[in-house]
């Protein structure tokens, strides 16, 4: 009997697209590698390597690179690997090729802008005849790729689903725990780049490592708030894709939250790498959707504020140490 998802989709050939191909390809995956740019899916061809996102990585010889989505349609199972804000156009478009039920796995970090809506929603809607599930947690494109022991949780509603593709994707260097939680997943993946953000800032602005702790104490306080306000499982929060990704993306600039944070805090303005910084997408909406249900998240607020130009960042942490002394919880 042929292995239960043999071949592999992943959609989006950036960073930790390319990551996740090589490492579902290690764990004996066929995998096709879909990227919109034919010019530079021709180089990955040529090169075998993503020398613009994934520089000094060897693509392992079960990736196909291609430019065509419809080469995505024989996959038993598809990642959807692009930014958060384009997850709805490229699932939509994945409309026309997928089967019915094929499991679309967002692997992206975010809320969509003016929905307000959870990855897996979105793809629910722009893609509703595939089956919805998340793969998040601490897990840098680099070293999943260089092969680096990292350990992520993949969650669906079915349970049983859920662990079926961590067993096809996972190997022991990239291990994955399976989850039927899937809101947690998913909000832990959101919220901490914000929150990174305001550790970059504490660590560009030289507020010590006492600070730095603080800062991720409080703000793993305020992601569990928004999480159990829209149901996430406290068991979650606490794990690889909430307080695991929040430790992770907090404590070095190989975070390009944390990165960008770091460059506000010094006082040299966003960043202009043109990198992607998920956080900073996702202030504005996580902070809406705080604000509406009454959930007190001044940290993600703060970040929200300066990136928005509404405050500089000496009356940001003013505002912040200013607040009453209360009960810790
Ligand atoms: N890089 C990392 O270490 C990790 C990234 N992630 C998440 O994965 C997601 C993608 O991040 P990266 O791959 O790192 O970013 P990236 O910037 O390296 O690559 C993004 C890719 O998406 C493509 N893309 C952008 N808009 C598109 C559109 N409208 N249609 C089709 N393709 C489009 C780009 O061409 C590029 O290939 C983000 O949500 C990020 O938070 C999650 C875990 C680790
Ligand atoms: O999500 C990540 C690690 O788990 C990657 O973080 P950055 O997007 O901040 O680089």
């Amino acid at each position: 009997m042929p292995a239960r998802f043999a071949t592999i989709g992943v959609a989006g050939a950036g960073a930790w697209g390319t990551a996740l191909a090589n490492a579902a390809a290690r764990a004996g995956r066929s995998v096709v590698l879909w990227g919109r740019d034919p010019q530079a899916i021709q180089a990955m061809r040529r090169s075998r390597a993503n020398e613009a996102h994934l520089p000094g990585v060897e693509l392992a010889a079960a990736v196909a690179p291609t430019a065509d989505l419809a080469d995505l349609g024989d996959c038993d199972a598809v990642l959807l690997v692009v930014p958060a804000q384009a997850s709805r156009e490229v699932a939509g478009a994945l409309t026309h090729h997928l089967r019915e039920g094929t499991p679309l796995v967002t692997c992206a970090k975010g809320i969509e802008r003016g929905t307000e809506l959870f990855m897996t929603q979105v793809l629910a809607q722009a893609c509703p005849h595939a089956v919805p599930a998340i793969l998040s947690g601490p897990s840098f494109a680099a070293d999943v790729a260089a092969g680096l022991p990292t350990a992520v949780t993949l969650a669906a509603r079915d349970a049983g689903l859920a662990e079926a593709l961590a067993a096809a994707l996972g190997s022991s260097s990239f291990r994955l725990y399976h989850s039927d939680d899937v809101r947690g997943v998913e909000i832990g993946g959101a919220a901490k780049n914000v929150l990174a953000i305001a550790a970059g800032i504490v660590g560009g602005r030289r507020l010590g490592a006492s600070a730095g702790a603080a800062l991720v104490a409080r703000g793993f306080a305020e992601l569990m708030r928004f999480g159990k306000a829209f149901g996430a499982r406290a068991e979650t929060l606490t794990g690889l894709s909430g307080l695991g990704d929040l430790i992770l993306t907090c404590s070095t600039p190989q975070s390009r939250n944390y990165s960008l944070g770091l460059s506000l805090g010094r006082g040299e303005g966003l960043h202009p790498s043109g990198q992607l910084a998920e956080g900073a997408l996702t202030a504005g909406v996580l902070v809406a959707m705080a604000g509406e249900r009454g959930i007190d998240m001044p940290i993600a607020a703060a970040v929200e504020a300066v990136l928005a130009g509404r405050s500089d960042i000496e009356q940001a942490i003013g505002s912040l140490l200013a607040r009453p002394q209360k009960a810790e919880a």
